[in-house]
């Protein structure tokens, strides 16, 4: 068994959004803060699972009144989820095991407690953790992730969801800790293969219909990872700053969605919680742990099947397409342990290498209807969430940063920006790190040696081939 200093020095990067400081991998003075959960060190080599829960929401009250009838039954002690079918007059069902299942009237704070909680703490360990929400239009996605009514008169609502409550637990145990922390959050949407900053400063949503203006930009940080360039990093304080911009986002998607004609069931988002928090040794070095958080909202799976039928759609269903059907492929690709993983397909599994197959703790959260009009989608969702169940992350907690370290790398933060500004005012060209630089540079002399080498081969394969036949 690997000891734990030796797992340390594998190296836990973030999954980074931004191009902010990243935890370093090779830090000798990192402390394991590992718990001793289900993630022990033997199962962390083999990889832990991607961990799949299944919701399903209760009959509307139109379905209940005209009857719906009701395909889908929840057993939650045995995480079982069975659907009935009808086929040539014969009744076949199918049932699919979850790591948990919750039925119909399962409620907001009893999904949170048992699913979320824990990988809420887990991201104050310092391990990135990302949930997505998948499934059909209407099933309940936005419902468990955003929950519904907002708070009123200061008093939690009960019916909020994934992402207040994190929020909420966050700050809750932060301050009980006293700890001495910083945070910042991110909020995009992704639609047709182009991302829109949610918080952006007004004037840049203005001209979001604009089709001259520039698509913000996904780069390759050179480290594995991306981040959005420009990409709006708000400092927050407190819960409450945090639902404002929770509902300043989703205030601008829905006017972005009436300027653009789009339903938020065409689109992904992805609000995401970095935490800093000190820490001193025993020696007294002061020390900072990094967690970070990403709530996904993926577009309505029935995107994958059903669009592009519509004509005069065909760009935006097939952008649709792209980022969801690459999902599925790059599912695919690591159930099946296939040697190529198609992450750089797609923007969405660009941004979310990391959660798929990496090192990040990443739990999947599928929602269906019981009713038997949305059968055939639920059977869909039910065995591609059934599949990514089979996917193996490496879950690796961040290492510490010695603040003066942390420090150093926040001057060539400001440096790297400021050159990236200067660029800009300038307009001659992009500022590319000159390690970066070298490193291409490098690799494209490398390339054309090989390519030299390759040719004379040829070459003279060729000459060899021409002198057997004048023989
Ligand atoms: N578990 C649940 N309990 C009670 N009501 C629910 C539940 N899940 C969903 N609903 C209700 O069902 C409706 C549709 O839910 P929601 O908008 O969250 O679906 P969605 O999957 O996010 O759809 P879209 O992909 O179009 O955004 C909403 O009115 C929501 O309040």
């Amino acid at each position: 068994m690997e000891s734990a200093q030796q797992q340390r020095r594998g190296g836990g990067g973030l999954v980074s959004l931004s191009p902010s400081q990243t935890p370093r991998s090779n830090d000798k003075s990192v402390r394991d803060l590992r718990s001793a959960d289900s993630n022990s060190s033997s199962k962390q080599d083999k990889g832990v699972n991607v961990q799949v829960i299944l919701r399903c929401r209760p009959l509307s009250e139109d379905e209940t009144r005209i009857h719906t009838p009701v395909v889908i039954s929840c057993n939650e002690s045995r995480r079982e989820v069975c659907a009935v079918q009808n086929i040539a007059n014969k009744q076949i069902d199918r049932t699919f095991l979850f790591d948990k299942v919750f039925g119909p009237s399962s409620q907001q704070k009893e999904l949170f407690d048992l699913a979320v909680s824990p990988i809420v703490n887990e991201v104050l360990e310092g391990y990135n953790c990302t949930i997505f929400a998948y499934g059909q239009t209407g099933t309940g996605k936005t419902y468990t992730m955003e929950g519904g009514a907002r708070k009123k008169n200061g008093e939690f609502p009960s019916d909020a969801g994934v992402i207040p409550r994190s929020v909420k637990q966050i700050f809750d145990i932060l301050e009980a800790q006293n700890a001495e922390y910083s945070m910042k959050v991110t909020f995009l949407e992704l639609y047709n293969e182009e991302i829109t900053d949610l918080l952006a400063p007004e004037e840049t949503m203005k001209f979001v219909d604009d089709k001259s203006k520039k698509p913000i930009a996904l780069m390759e940080d050179g480290k594995g990872g991306v981040f959005v360039r420009g990409l709006e990093e708000e400092i927050v304080t407190t819960a409450n700053e945090i639902y404002k911009i929770l509902e300043k986002g989703s205030a601008k998607r829905r006017t972005a969605e009436t300027l653009l004609n789009k339903q938020s069931s065409r689109s992904h988002s992805i609000f995401s919680i970095t935490i800093h928090i000190k820490e001193c040794t025993p020696e007294g070095e002061e020390m900072i742990k990094c967690g970070k958080l990403n709530l996904v909202d993926l577009a309505g799976s029935e995107n994958i099947s059903r669009s592009g039928a519509r004509e005069g759609r065909a760009r935006e269903a097939g952008e649709i397409n792209k980022s969801l059907l690459t999902l599925g492929r790059v599912i695919n690709a690591l159930v099946e342990h296939s040697g190529h993983v198609p992450y750089r397909d797609s923007k969405l599994t660009r941004l979310l290498r990391d959660s798929l197959g990496g090192k990040t703790k990443t739990c999947i959260i599928a929602t269906i209807s019981p009713s038997i009009h949305c059968l055939e989608e639920t059977l869909s969702t039910l065995d591609y969430a059934h599949r990514a169940k089979n996917i193996k992350n490496k879950p690796e907690i961040n290492q510490k940063m010695m603040k003066s370290a942390l420090i150093k790398d926040l001057y060539s933060e400001i440096d790297r920006l400021k050159q990236e500004v200067y660029s800009a005012r300038e307009k001659n060209g992009i500022y590319i790190p000159r390690d970066r630089f070298l490193l291409e540079e490098a690799e494209k002399k490398a390339m054309a040696e090989k390519i030299e080498r390759m040719e004379l081969e040829s070459e003279s394969k060729e000459k060899v081939h021409f002198l057997k036949s004048t023989l």
